[in-house]
């Protein structure tokens, strides 16, 4: 893929800041010279550096000002104090137009505008264009799933330029920003569904008497082998279900126990108090 051009940033190097990094690299979008890093590990940094030649940096400010694309890449938590400082500074660089992009977790668009555009706002600074983005740890294997939602000042140009940093982890969707809340509590938080399943998949292969090996071994095999059939067929995943359970069968069997404890109840409510905590985390 063509190069583009452009110094990308990230705020906090940990496991999706390193997503990133490593899906722009190798996708050959951004080259390692034009990609920073700012941590407060000196741990991490050093990893980055030595794993990937990009720049490093323990001052987020610093990266704020020097990178057209700035990924906030930290923990919801740290993100008033980061933006604070970032804004608090004379001449910090928002003057000059930049791409802010945040994955964190429930934070909303207009938070990032109020930290970022105050408290030196007095009408003279340029008001940066901001995207949100919900991705998911898949992305450090390519398979990531993202969504995203643009504040009023992105361009259409910018909006590109965002799918296509976020294409090279996977696969991406525009929603609305009130939709993000429930993108976390779905592919967001979703990976770590799966795994575990994956778990409890395997413990009851231990249980019902096969090496834990093999169990692991079957488990993942089974989760890929799922995966594969619904992709490759044109069949809803209730239809695929439905054919491997015969009447009378074991898979009926099990079912029956998983319809009783209300597996798919628990599944539902699950998804739906991850996307309710996305919304706390905005408050
Ligand atoms: N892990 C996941 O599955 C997903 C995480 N997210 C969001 O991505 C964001 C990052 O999450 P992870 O990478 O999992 O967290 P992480 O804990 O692995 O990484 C956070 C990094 O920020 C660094 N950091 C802490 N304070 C800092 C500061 N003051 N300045 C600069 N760097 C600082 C830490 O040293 C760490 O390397 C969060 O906001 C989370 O909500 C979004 C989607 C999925
Ligand atoms: O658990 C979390 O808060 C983050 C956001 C989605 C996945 N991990």
């Amino acid at each position: 893929m063509a190069e583009l051009n452009k110094k990308i940033g990230f705020i906090g190097s940990g496991n999706m800041g390193e997503a990133f990094v490593g899906a722009l690299i190798q996708s050959g979008i951004f080259s390692p010279s034009t990609i920073y890093v700012s941590d407060i590990s000196e741990e991490r940094l050093n990893m980055m550096r030595g794993t990937y030649g990009i720049h490093t940096m323990n001052n987020n400010v610093r990266l704020f000002s020097e990178c057209d694309i700035v990924v906030l890449a930290i923990k919801p938590q740290q993100m008033n104090q980061i933006l604070s400082q970032i804004s608090g500074q004379e001449g910090y660089g928002i003057s000059d137009r930049k791409l802010v992009i945040s994955i964190a977790a429930g934070i909303p668009i207009r938070k990032i505008e109020a930290l970022l555009y105050s408290p030196l706002d007095d009408g003279s600074r340029q008001k940066l264009p901001i995207i949100r983005v919900m991705p998911n740890t898949p992305a450090l294997v390519l398979s990531g799933m993202s969504g995203m939602s643009a504040n009023a000042y992105v361009t259409a140009d910018e909006v590109t330029m965002t799918k296509t940093i976020l294409e090279a982890m996977g696969k991406v969707v525009e929603f609305k920003e009130e939709e993000l809340d429930a993108v976390t509590g779905l592919s967001g938080s979703g990976p770590a569904y799966v795994f575990y399943l994956a778990e409890s998949m395997t413990q009851a292969g231990i249980n019902v008497g096969l090496d834990p090996n093999d169990a692991a071994v079957l488990t993942l095999a089974t989760l890929e082998g799922a995966v594969q059939l619904m992709k490759a067929r044109d069949e809803s995943p209730e239809e695929l279900r439905r054919k491997v359970t015969s009447p009378g069968g074991t898979t009926e069997a099990a079912l029956k126990v998983m319809e009783e404890n209300k597996v798919r109840q628990n599944i539902i409510d699950a998804i739906a108090a991850a996307t309710r905590r996305s919304k706390e985390l905005s408050q």
